[in-house]
């Protein structure tokens, strides 16, 4: 097991009152799977990225464990889990290629991020420059300021780079958006090849755009108002939702085939609750069609099959 989150809460302070972005989440990710966690904006993917990397000053940590590969993460304290960044646990935060600093040339940039993690970046040149290839770059990009790459490029240059110590997991921010449907794929197929030549063993994929998904991920995580609302494997998210707010993002997906002006796109009525004061029970119910007075408590997340968990009362 390469990750195991037990009931973890992670709230952010505001002046208004804790916002429960993360309010109990409790799932495991397997060497060598590619989970991908969608869900609507604001139900905590990012939260949950950040958690296992980096809380910032305005998220507390208020429950629950995080484990890679056996080892607890010390997630509140900042200065011990240096230790474990970057080299077992890296991420690729949402918007990693805009901030790139536009006034150092990609080698150095590169340099100072090993020297602050203690590698010599003569050491790792070699394989840096392998990988570039890999993902269809020259090494002469070394050389370049940021500014003379495309999006795509820089979003494989920040692939390769936060791999480079081959670390245990790596969480994805929203790699694909901002890039145009080719680059995506490129994206894509590097994240899988990625995690098939071993460079990272285990992957979190954040995105909104749930199609990005079914091209990379193993298994697919849905969100829903901070808690869990489905986990199973990719073709069952699709082909067997079980979750009524699951069946509902698949159905808003348009379909492949359908012409443009034929598409009647669903939509999902209705907003999720504030996370500042959130409801009990199923925080789905004021949206859901199933409904039911048993959803006044909160559906445990629970095993319905091999690999898929669902929380839901009306699920069977
Ligand atoms: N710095 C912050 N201070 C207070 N609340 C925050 C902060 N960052 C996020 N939140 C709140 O936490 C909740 C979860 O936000 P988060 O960014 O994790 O969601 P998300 O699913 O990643 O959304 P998006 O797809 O828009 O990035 C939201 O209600 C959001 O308003």
């Amino acid at each position: 097991m390469a990750l195991a989150v037990n009931d973890l809460k992670v709230w952010y302070r505001t002046v208004r009152g804790d916002v429960k972005a993360l309010d109990g989440v409790t799932f495991e990710v397997a060497d060598g799977e590619i989970m991908g966690i969608a869900g609507e904006s604001g139900c905590g993917k990012t939260t949950l990225g950040k958690a296992l990397i980096r809380l910032d000053t305005r998220m507390r940590h208020v429950g629950g464990s995080v484990v890679l590969d056996d080892v607890e993460l010390p997630l509140a304290d900042d200065g011990a889990m240096r230790r474990h960044r970057y080299r077992e646990v890296s991420l690729i935060p949402q918007y990693a290629m805009s901030a790139m600093n536009p006034t150092r040339k990609i080698g150095r940039m590169i340099r100072d991020l090993l020297s602050a993690h203690n590698v010599r970046y003569a050491d790792v040149l070699p394989e840096l420059e392998r990988r570039l290839e890999l993902v269809g770059l020259d090494a002469e990009v070394l050389g370049r300021y940021p500014i003379e790459l495309s999006g795509g490029m820089k979003q494989r240059v920040v692939l390769v780079l936060s791999t480079l110590l081959n670390p245990s997991l790596l969480v994805g921010d929203e790699v694909t958006s901002a890039l145009d449907v080719s680059s995506q794929k490129a994206v894509a197929r590097a994240l899988v090849e990625f995690r098939d030549h071993g460079f990272v063993r285990s992957m979190i994929v954040i995105t909104h755009d749930i199609s990005v998904l079914f091209q990379v991920a193993d298994t697919i995580l849905v969100m829903y108002a901070g808690h869990l609302a489905e986990k199973a494997p990719a073709k069952t998210i699709i082909s067997q939702p079980l979750h009524p707010y699951t069946k509902m993002l698949i159905g808003a997906l348009p379909k492949v085939g359908d012409r443009y002006e034929e598409q009647q796109l669903e939509g999902i009525e209705g907003r999720p609750p504030s996370l500042l004061e959130p409801p009990a029970g199923c925080r789905f119910r004021d949206r859901c069609p199933l409904v039911h007075d048993k959803c006044a408590e909160a559906p445990p997340f629970r095993k319905v099959a091999e690999g898929h968990h669902v929380a839901c009362w009306a699920v069977s």
